[in-house]
């Protein structure tokens, strides 16, 4: 069995080679934290979540670092306009993120380091690059030379000289306006960090190179991103890498975006639907089939039809697994999953097939069921967690147990119907005189966190304090 990925940088599939054997390392690019996630982040992070888990099926040791690019143009500019301080804009939105990655079912990386947290690590990289030729600081920016470095845009085939590499504000004295900022000089009213070229912060592209270097060496497996990411921002890690000598990445993996009338979902576009809005109105599970099925290097467009497509599907597989364990009880998932779905998903991560692999094992497990050939359906039962585990939408799986709790009403109407139970009993023991059971029954709802009033219209319950 070998797995094979489509490499960006070859423009194949490729089989996947481990650099150590049994471990693999994976590098995303995470979040600017200017503001909340919209649906097409969430996607980006799930198609590397189960890349990531099914790595870990495989038998390999996954390291998984995610960045968080905490300082940034639109995080100053939001602070400015909020007349808050840029840090609390940065973790304000770092937490949305996090808890919209989470609600989704997404695995925390293995490691998320901030960009702030490593400026000695930049201001390292730069010397070295300055001392090798590759860099120069003017006006107290610190450029990259693009033209020392010969494999400048190899991952995105362009030639140099027809290349329009826009400028930022600010960035004066270059040597080529294809030169590229790795470090901005300070201006008023910013944060800044002292360096030997002067009090400045940090551009977008040098945390990555030096925090892959951090925390997974001069070399490592696998490096993701959005397909937005390939230019300039790969391109300039990559430069930066290489040129202090990094070997860098190995395979480059680059998911398709979450599109509105053909579109990137973005938030300058102003065309974004935010996770927080979309758990709302949609079950988390449901968000994750529909965001993470589709092949990820297919565009989802957004849709409500599709979404309400998922859903039906899911509830298929849900209905079957809710089925069997009625009959059955809990069935553990199986130890491997069924050979089709594992050579759909060696395959450059081939979702779409390996969840018709799921599909046809639930048909088998309701044809099972409605023959009562119960230690048949059990069987489909345990294959389909195992895939379903892989894809991260086990319905059993402990993280979605609590899914009722962001559904509020619904759990409600059934705490509601077994406290009136409770409630009818205790009338039924008042109406006898039997005060010593009444008395029992309400102790009882309170230790259970509930509060107890009679009114006219009969006893009403609600939730204590806490
Ligand atoms: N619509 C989308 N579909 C899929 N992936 C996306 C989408 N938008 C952003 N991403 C990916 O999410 C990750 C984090 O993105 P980042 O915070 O840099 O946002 P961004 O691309 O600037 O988003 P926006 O355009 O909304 O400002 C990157 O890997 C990026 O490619
Ligand atoms: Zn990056």
């Amino acid at each position: 069995m070998t797995i094979r990925l489509y490499d960006t940088s070859a423009r194949q599939i490729r089989d996947f080679t481990p650099l150590k054997p049994g471990c693999v390392s994976i590098y995303l690019c995470g979040a600017t934290v200017q503001a909340a996630p919209h649906i097409g982040h969430v996607r980006s992070y799930l198609n590397f979540d189960i890349m990531r888990r099914w790595f870990t099926y495989r038998g390999y040791e996954v390291t998984f670092i995610r960045n968080v690019t905490d300082i940034d143009d639109k995080i100053i500019a939001k602070a400015h306009e909020q007349n808050r301080p840029w840090w609390a804009i940065g973790y304000e939105n770092e937490r949305a993120f996090n808890e919209g990655y989470h609600a989704l079912g997404c695995l925390p990386p293995t490691y998320e380091p901030r960009a702030t947290g490593h400026v000695p690590e930049m201001v390292e990289m730069m010397q070295r690059l300055i001392d090798r030729g590759h860099a120069y600081a003017a006006d107290g920016n610190v450029y990259f030379d693009v033209r020392s470095f010969p494999g400048y845009l190899q991952l995105s085939r362009q030639e140099l000289d027809n290349l329009l590499q826009p400028s930022g504000e600010g960035e004066t004295g270059k040597r080529d306006p294809r030169d590229f900022a790795m470090w901005k000089a300070a201006k008023p009213g910013e944060p800044t960090w002292p360096t030997p070229w002067g009090e400045g912060r940090p551009g977008w592209h040098l945390e990555c190179s030096a925090m892959a270097h951090k925390y997974l060496g001069s070399a490592f497996d696998i490096h993701g991103g959005g397909l937005d990411l390939i230019f300039p921002h790969h391109e300039n890690e990559i430069a930066q890498a290489k040129a202090y000598g990094d070997d860098f990445a190995q395979y480059w993996v680059h998911n398709a975006w979450v599109t509105m009338a053909g579109d990137k979902m973005s938030k300058s576009l102003g065309n974004s639907v935010l996770v927080s809005e979309m758990v709302k109105q949609w079950r988390p599970i449901v968000l994750r089939y529909y965001l993470g099925t589709p092949h990820y290097r297919s565009m989802i467009e957004y849709s409500e039809e599709a979404l309400r497509e998922a859903e039906s599907a899911f509830a298929r597989i849900e209905g079957f697994v809710q089925r069997v364990v009625e009959k059955a009880g809990i069935v553990e998932p199986a130890a491997q999953v069924p050979p089709a779905f594992a050579e759909a998903m060696d395959d450059d991560l081939g979702v779409p097939q390996a969840l018709a692999v799921v599909h046809t094992t639930v048909r088998q497990g309701n044809s099972a069921l409605a023959a009562d050939d119960k230690e048949a359906a059990v069987a489909r039962l345990a294959e389909v967690r195992a895939m379903l585990g892989v894809l991260g939408l086990d319905p059993l799986d402990e993280h979605w147990a609590g899914e009722g709790s962001e559904r509020g009403e619904d759990l409600h109407g059934v705490v509601d119907s077994l406290v009136r139970m409770v409630l009818d009993q205790r009338e039924a023991a008042r109406a006898r005189k039997d005060w010593a059971t009444a008395d029992a029954l309400r102790d009882q709802l309170n230790q259970s966190g509930l509060v107890i009033e009679d009114s006219p219209q009969g006893p009403r319950w609600s939730l204590g304090a806490g």
